[in-house]
């Protein structure tokens, strides 16, 4: 099967926090970021399988940083890993510096999306090659996430997750 790279799916959005967008606080409301991190997501699954996509589980997201009303906010999602018909997706969200321009890091998740076919059932998606270090790191990582994933999805019994029972066996 083809092999594809994480640049190949790499998809940013990039737009403004608007005043209906926002909570009390005046930053962005959460599930309006997790809409937008799905959007990103979707298209960076897409563009890996080529297939339609949907969304599996949302195994992670971390809200470091309240992203204020009138940032400029850029979502950048990129498969980390295939398995055999799911792919695990990493988000990077930025904000951008009014006045300098410089960016930093405010938020991130991890998405897993199902490739299928016209009538729901998953299909096979191409192997990703990690090239970057961060791109290895996510990659080796990924397969304790999806044990995690489906043991608290009632998935996968917890003595069959190996790959994540060592990490907790390694740090004796
Ligand atoms: C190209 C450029 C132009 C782009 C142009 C724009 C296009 C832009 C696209 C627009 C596209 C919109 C994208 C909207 C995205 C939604 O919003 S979709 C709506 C929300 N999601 C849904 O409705 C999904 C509903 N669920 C399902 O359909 C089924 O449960 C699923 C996800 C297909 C899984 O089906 P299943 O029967 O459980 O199948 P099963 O074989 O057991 O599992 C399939 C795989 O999923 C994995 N899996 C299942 N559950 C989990 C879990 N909880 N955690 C981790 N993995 C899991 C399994 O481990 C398995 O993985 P593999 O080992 O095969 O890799």
């Amino acid at each position: 099967m083809e092999v594809k790279y994480p640049e190949d799916s790499k998809t940013t959005l990039t737009d403004l926090v608007l005043p209906s967008e926002t909570n009390p606080l005046n930053n962005l409301f959460g599930g309006e970021l997790l809409a937008r991190m799905d959007r990103a997501a979707s298209i960076a699954a897409r563009r890996h399988s080529r297939r339609i996509v949907v969304t599996a589980s949302v195994n992670h997201v971390a809200f470091n940083k309240a992203i204020p009303l009138g940032s400029v906010v850029t979502v950048e999602a990129k498969v980390s890993r295939n398995f055999k018909t799911s792919m695990e997706i990493f988000i990077d969200v930025w904000i951008e510096d009014r006045e300098s321009g410089k960016r930093s890091k405010a938020n991130e998740a991890i998405y897993t999306f199902v490739a299928v076919d016209d009538t729901g059932n998953p299909v096979e998606v191409p192997k990703l090659e990690p090239q970057t270090k961060l791109e290895k790191e996510r990659f080796d990582a990924a397969l304790r996430r999806k044990q995690l994933s489906l043991v608290l999805a009632g998935k996968m019994k917890p003595q069959n997750a190996t790959e994540l029972k060592a990490l907790f066996e390694n740090n004796k």
